[in-house]
């Protein structure tokens, strides 16, 4: 079992970033017969993902994959077969920088409806940020119009996410982000209620695959579709190449791009609330940047007052670094031997990005490392310029980095400028008029996010609330 019961379990990147100290940037472990890789700190994952990416693009096997019906996702496809090239080619066409910005439009167009329901509801933050993601992805990926409230296929998407989530308790996904090999082992084989929980995660991935695909399909037969990922793939489709195959991947990209984007961006902009809640100063800055750039309310934010706003450019950096949402990224697999620096990684072993530990390396983002301080990222106070937001580590490495990253980059972007322009957020109250403290929590799981917590969205202009 080697070092199994010195982890912690439910938040295994603390116990590697810990590990680091003592044992550096690349740590081996030998846990159950297999071998585990753990990467510590961004120069040595881009050594071994970037620049010897033949050999560390693989996947591990996970066995819940199939049982759930999630097996046809891009994230666990293995390297070496046709279907994961093609999955990357049909997001390379439809995601890639260029192509992402032809949906600067769909995400503008959504985010006064956030604004307004949370003015209307604002203690329902949660649901608001999540049908706001929902309608992004289902707009660019499908051309669909999500309804206003309960919407089927978000609702069955959120049913298949919520039933895996449970199905991988935070503990145990921990566990298996950590050691997939435990899926194999009798002890995390799904119980009786698992089994149901499984046969439901089929029914709904079915859905989730065929009912957005099949209503696009039915659309261009009309006529009336709408410009999407999928239409525009379907457009492209090879037919001296197997249509079969080509629609089957297309596809599949579609509903992975769903499921991969839909939690992770939602609970980036969870933590955006919490953030401004606890730093109140951050927030008033960011406002402060953004009047001085649109007259205050005269308009809403768009996507050319981007250039103008490097603070909120900071703000979005710090969320990404504070509390990195997937903190040990999705596993690596080795596809041969290597040889780094005098040590020797052996093929098939699983490698592992523990992106938290580059978020907390002071060398790069200086002291304070635990604190909200979007100007650690400001030209003035780093010695070097940015890189692209979207070479974070927290999108991942080498030819396995999340191919959604510019979009998602869009959608949290064009919600945190617009959410500041137009709210003061703080703290609830309580009956008595005392203020609700609200903590830095986070739930444990392969993604992250803030314990539920409760506050108040108090608009910055009678003017702009009526105009929503
Ligand atoms: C803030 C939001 C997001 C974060 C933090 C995120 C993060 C990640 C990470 C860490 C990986 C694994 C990279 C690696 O293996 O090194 C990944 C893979 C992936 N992401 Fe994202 N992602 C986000 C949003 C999205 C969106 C919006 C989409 C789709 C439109 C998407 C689609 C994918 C896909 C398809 C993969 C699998 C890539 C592969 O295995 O080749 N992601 N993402």
């Amino acid at each position: 079992m080697g070092n199994f019961f010195q982890l912690n379990i439910t938040r295994p990147w603390l116990t590697y970033t810990h590990w680091r100290e003592k044992y550096g940037d690349l740590i081996y472990l030998r846990l159950l017969g297999l071998d585990f890789i753990v990467v510590n700190s961004e120069k040595v994952a881009r050594e071994l993902m970037d620049q010897r990416s033949a050999i560390y693009s693989n996947r591990p096997f996970i066995a819940t994959n199939k049982l759930f019906g999630v097996d046809f996702s891009t994230v666990m496809l293995p390297y070496h077969g046709s279907d994961w090239k093609l999955h990357r080619k049909i997001f390379h066409h439809a995601l890639r920088v260029e192509s992402a910005s032809r949906y600067h439009d769909i995400h503008v167009k959504r985010v006064r409806p956030l604004l307004k329901d949370l003015l209307d509801d604002p203690s329902h933050f949660e649901i608001h940020i999540q049908r706001f993601v929902a309608s992004n992805v289902m707009a660019f990926t499908y051309g669909y119009d999500v309804a206003p409230r309960n919407d089927p296929m978000v609702a069955d998407v959120k049913e298949l996410v919520d039933i895996l989530a449970k199905a991988l308790s935070p503990e145990r996904s921990a566990i298996l982000s950590a050691f997939p090999i435990l899926t194999r082992l009798p002890v995390w084989l799904p119980g009786p209620g698992s089994q149901r929980d499984a046969a439901r995660a089929r029914e709904l991935a079915g859905q989730v695959l065929n009912v957005p695909f099949n209503l696009v399909k039915k659309n261009i037969a009309a006529g009336v579709a709408a410009h999407s990922m999928v239409s525009d793939c379907l457009a492209q489709i090879d037919e001296k190449d197997d249509r079969h195959k080509q629609e089957a991947a297309i596809k599949a990209a579609a509903a992975t791009a769903f499921l991969a984007g839909f939690e992770s961006s939602s609970s980036i902009l969870h933590t955006f609330i919490l953030a401004m809640i606890l730093y109140p100063g951050v927030q008033a800055k960011g406002q402060a940047e953004i009047d001085s750039v649109i007259a205050a309310t005269s308009r809403l934010p768009e996507f050319d007052d981007r250039p103008l706003l490097p603070y909120v450019d900071a703000i979005l950096r710090e969320l990404l670094r504070w509390i990195p949402v997937i903190p040990l990224g999705i596993p690596h697999a080795t596809s041969k031997d290597d040889v780094y620096n005098g040590r020797f990684i052996p093929k098939g072993a699983l490698v592992i990005n523990n992106v938290w530990a580059m978020s907390r390396d002071e060398s790069k983002h200086g002291a304070d490392v635990e604190e909200f301080r979007p100007e650690r990222h400001l030209a003035a106070e780093s010695n070097s310029s940015p890189q692209p937001i979207s070479a974070d580590p927290i999108f991942g490495l080498g030819r396995r980095i999340c191919p959604g990253r510019f979009t998602a980059e869009a959608v949290i972007w064009i919600a945190i400028v617009n959410i500041l322009a137009t709210f003061r957020i703080v703290k609830s109250k309580d009956i008595f008029g005392e203020e609700i403290d609200v903590k830095k929590e986070f739930t444990a799981g392969i993604a992250v996010q803030p314990v539920h917590f409760s506050c108040s969205f108090v608009s910055r202009s009678e003017e702009m609330a009526s105009a929503l």
